[in-house]
């Protein structure tokens, strides 16, 4: 059954492995994966001539395949065979199909089989240059399993020019290169095609939408949640953090704010001195430090303090850069961090996850602060102890706005404080209530802007 599971290249060998053992063979595999994409080329070709590069492995194998189905279905297809097929399947795939390979073709659809997960380094300058002008010559272009010239694992894009697809049609199960920077950049519309590959318990997700639910009809605000969020030198972020807070379902949000924080909404209420007397309240459900905090020794102190309560918490921005192993001693409420890439290197060289990659990273800080890592940006993905990464599909890019992060941190540390799920299916609430808070808001908005469509977005995942 098709899966939002997320393969490595060497998961992907191995679960085809595991399909062979069973008794199937690459040519079924093949034959499935072929007629699975011709499916969806036929449907976005509708009617129009079809032109399919074909490389020297299975991706070029499933590019004959392809191109067979297409034909008998009546289109036009052209085949552009630049190597010889150099695996038996991709063989057997081109002798049934039976054509004549032309030198070049233009106009209707491009279809990229020329590499798939075999890509083991950059394309040379004559190829790069014909996939780009056979995509150029044509209406439409889909790639096959995977553009030809990324990284399937890490999302590399291998080449400087490479064409921008319309469509790709991933096979068996996505990869990382599917849903990470910046290869995700290339892939247009992305769809999976099925051919049995079994789920796997240690293989990375794509994020799915969670279902959250109203009140109880017995709710008060304390039974909803406190939250308390803690800000610092620069209260504009902890404003915008804990108006945020408050339509992500806490029932009740205070803002304990370390300098004087100007307009403030009519419903957050403020406190501006008494740190320990308000911590000390045992109704509070959960804690956001970090959004203008500011990275003083007083702001250390503070957040010294905060996690000491050991309360559920959420860390974001300063916080970030001022965390230290020592302060996390003891603690056994969870920990929710929410680091930009720039804060990610911080917590890495505190925590000594360097010279990872991004996926192993994540993993890396996640055990490391034994916390849920929220690795956020256009490919946001999120680790936790002893689990496999979460990928959430991307949002909206108009979230590249100076405050939306502290819209995110405020949205997760308020389901927190609802405490439904685990601490990452918690996560994985606020960033989907911020993803569609984001898609809601449409163009050009402003963090502001974000706030008021939280609860359209809380109305989406009900
Ligand atoms: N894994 C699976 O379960 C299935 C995989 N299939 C297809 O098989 C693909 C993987 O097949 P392969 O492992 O044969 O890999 P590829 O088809 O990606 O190509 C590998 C071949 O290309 C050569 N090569 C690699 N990089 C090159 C470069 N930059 N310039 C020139 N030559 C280069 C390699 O030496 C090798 O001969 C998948 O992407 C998918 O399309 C499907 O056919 C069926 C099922
Ligand atoms: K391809």
């Amino acid at each position: 059954m098709a899966s939002n599971q997320i393969l490595t290249v060497s998961q992907m060998q191995a679960a085809e492995q595991a399909l062979v053992d069973a008794g199937e063979t690459v040519s079924t595999l093949m034959e499935r994966a072929g007629a699975g994409a011709a499916d969806w080329i036929w449907r976005v070709a509708a009617g129009r001539a079809v032109t399919i590069l074909c490389g020297p492995g299975n991706n070029g194998g499933d590019g004959y395949v392809i191109a067979r189905v297409l034909a008998a279905r009546g289109l036009t297809v052209r085949v552009i065979a630049p190597f010889s097929p150099k695996t038996p399947a991709a063989r057997a795939a081109r002798e049934a199909w039976g054509g004549e390979p032309v030198e070049t073709a233009k106009g209707g659809v491009f279809v990229d089989c020329l590499f798939g997960s075999g890509l083991a380094r950059a394309l040379d300058q004559v190829l790069e240059t014909r996939l780009c002008e056979l995509a150029a010559a044509h209406d439409l272009c889909v790639a096959v399993d995977v553009p030809s010239g990324i990284d399937c694992d890490s999302g590399e894009v291998l080449n400087d020019t490479l064409p921008i697809y319309d469509l790709t049609i991933a096979l068996g199960a996505w990869k990382f290169a599917h849903w990470m920077m910046p290869a995700m950049q290339l892939m247009g519309e992305r769809r999976l095609v099925d051919i049995g590959v079994a789920f796997d318990w240690d293989a990375a997700q794509l994020a799915e939408r969670p279902v959250l639910s109203p009140p109880e009809a017995d709710a008060h605000k304390y039974s909803r949640g406190l939250l308390a969020v803690v800000g610092g030198e620069m209260p504009g972020a902890g404003v915008l953090a804990a108006s945020a807070a408050m339509r992500g379902g806490a029932g009740y949000v205070k803002l304990y704010a370390g300098a004087e924080p100007g307009l403030v909404p009519p419903d957050l209420v403020v406190v501006h001195d008494g740190l320990d007397e308000l911590l000390a309240d045992e109704r509070i459900a959960a804690l956001l430090v970090g959004p203008g905090l500011g990275r003083s020794e007083e702001a250390r102190a503070r957040l010294a303090f905060v996690l000491g309560c050991d309360l559920p918490t959420v860390c974001d921005a300063d916080a970030l850069h001022l965390l230290t192993a020592d302060m996390l001693e003891g603690r056994l409420s969870p920990l929710i961090v929410t680091p930009h890439a720039g804060e990610l290197d911080a917590l890495g060289h505190t925590f000594g996850s360097v010279g990872l990659d991004r996926v192993e990273q994540v993993s890396d800080l996640a055990e490391a602060l034994e916390a849920v890592v929220v690795a956020k940006g256009p490919d946001t993905m999120l680790g936790a102890p002893g689990t496999p990464v979460v990928v959430m599909p991307p949002a909206s890019a108009w979230l590249s706005t100076a405050g939306t992060g502290d819209v995110l941190a405020g949205l997760i540390a308020s389901r927190l404080a609802v405490g439904m799920d685990s601490p990452l299916g918690i996560a994985l609430e606020g960033c989907w209530l911020h993803r569609e808070a984001a898609r809601l808001a449409g163009p050009a908005f402003s963090a502001g802007d974000l706030l008021d469509h939280i609860p359209d977005a809380y109305g989406v995942l009900l």
